[in-house]
């Protein structure tokens, strides 16, 4: 069938077909030439890319996992998670591994749809996606009280986004752990590309098990990332173990919240979609989270669903909320980013097909962002219901007198 361009278009490539008549051969030679070249710088940058902001489609990559093996180690991973309500990874101890395998396979689409946080954040009045996120990651600098020449450990850091953000507004040195080495990459070049090499570093190593001194750190924090460990108590306890007696550690955690019940199925159908798209060994409930701190040795300062309260200024010192949520929050809720254009994750789903089918992606990389469009759904589903929250703030203190006998 002919399609019928718009006069406007026929009108432009009949002037510009003339006008090149008029040039005489050498010339339409150079523009020829000229053509040719910025064709294939376009494409070659296209294809290439170095030392990007964020991935191209066609940059898609399975992280630290080859290309040939991308479908392979998907299936091994969706292979994990039991099929029984509520059962999540049924052997936990390859949690670790399969956390780091599903960082791999995520961690390009995450850039390239989101950005280079990996976290939520609620929407603030009047301010876009990027300050309102920026304002979620200068609340813990403000949280830990911060201050240049400290040292900042970030437990999950992702590719780094907020540690940038906690140097930049604090002046601390931050460094940042994750158990991918993709991601250690992805973050020490957009800290060198950011002049926030000098402040930053970062580390491959299991949060459980970290590879730092006890009593390092001025400060810890953990956004959206102990969700990970196989054992609350084996994250937080490395975290106390590694800061300095007073210090403070403060925790953006996923927790199903006061209004799930677990004799619900729907509810723990939402709760077993959200750990599998997302890497989870189960889910914990808020209540879970405050006492394995507590249960670590960690004093409890506050506890805090930032999905469902404002937050105050501080000190809160002796300030223990009952993590019901005080007060209702003014900004918009966190799960409304994730519907994203009414279309985007279709045009996303079409764009990832169509380089897997052309060859141009790695084989399995269509399944993960499958995987990732229904999770998505999942995720306004336990927002919306009120049942999770990916944001309950949870401060902690190592007591002052720690570590005296
Ligand atoms: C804290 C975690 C990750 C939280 C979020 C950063 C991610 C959770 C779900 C992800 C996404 C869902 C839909 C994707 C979309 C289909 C794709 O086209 C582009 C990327 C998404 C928007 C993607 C981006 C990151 C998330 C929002 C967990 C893992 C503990
Ligand atoms: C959702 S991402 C959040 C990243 C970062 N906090 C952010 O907000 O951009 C979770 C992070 O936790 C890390 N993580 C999960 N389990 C880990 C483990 N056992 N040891 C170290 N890092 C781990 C992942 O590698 C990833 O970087």
């Amino acid at each position: 069938m002919a399609v019928a361009l718009p006069k406007a278009v026929t009108g432009a490539y009949e002037r510009l077909a003339g006008e090149f008549d008029k040039l005489s051969t050498t010339q339409k030679y150079a523009v020829g030439i000229a053509g040719g070249v910025t064709s294939l710088y376009l494409l070659a940058k296209v294809l290439k890319g170095s030392d990007r902001d964020k991935p191209t489609t066609l940059q898609l990559s399975g992280g630290s996992i080859e290309a040939s093996k991308v479908k392979t180690e998907f299936d091994a991973y969706a292979d994990s998670y039991g099929k029984n309500a509520g059962e999540g990874i049924t052997d936990r101890s390859k949690t670790v591994h399969l956390v780091d395998v599903f960082y791999s396979l995520v961690t390009d689409i995450y850039e390239w749809g989101w950005g280079q946080s990996f976290h939520f954040s609620p929407k603030l009045p009047n301010k876009d996606l990027r300050a309102s996120e920026a304002a979620h990651e200068a609340r813990i600098a403000a949280l830990l009280r911060l201050q240049p020449g400290q040292k900042a450990l970030d437990c999950g850091c992702g590719v780094g986004g907020p540690m940038r953000t906690v140097a930049a507004v604090s002046g601390a040195h931050v460094t940042g752990i994750t158990i991918n080495q993709y991601q250690v990459d992805r973050a020490k070049t957009h800290n060198a590309r950011q002049g926030l090499a000098p402040l930053t570093d970062v580390v491959r190593g299991d949060f459980t098990n970290m590879p730092f001194k006890e009593n390092t750190f001025d400060g810890a924090y953990a956004i959206e990332a102990t969700c990970h460990a196989p054992k609350l108590e084996q994250v937080y306890g490395e975290i106390y173990r590694v800061l300095k007696p007073g210090s403070y550690f403060v925790s953006y955690e996923w927790v199903s919240t006061k209004d799930f019940d677990a004799n619900n199925a729907e509810h723990v159908k939402i709760m077993d979609e959200i750990n599998f798209g997302n890497g989870l060994p189960e889910m914990r409930t808020w209540k879970e989270a405050e006492d394995a701190g507590k249960g670590v040795g960690f004093e409890l300062v506050m506890s805090l669903d930032l999905a469902t309260a404002s937050v105050v200024a501080g000190p809160w010192e002796g300030e223990s909320s009952t993590g019901a949520g005080a007060g209702s929050s003014p900004s918009t809720a966190w799960y409304e980013r994730l519907r994203m254009g009414k279309y985007t994750h279709a045009i996303n789903h079409g764009i990832v097909s169509t380089v897997d089918a052309l060859g141009l992606a790695p084989k399995g990389l269509k399944e993960v962002h499958h995987m990732l469009v229904e999770v998505a759904k999942s995720l306004i589903q336990g927002g919306e219901s009120g049942i999770f929250t990916p944001m309950h703030l949870l401060l902690f203190r190592k007591p002052a007198a720690a570590n005296k006998k």
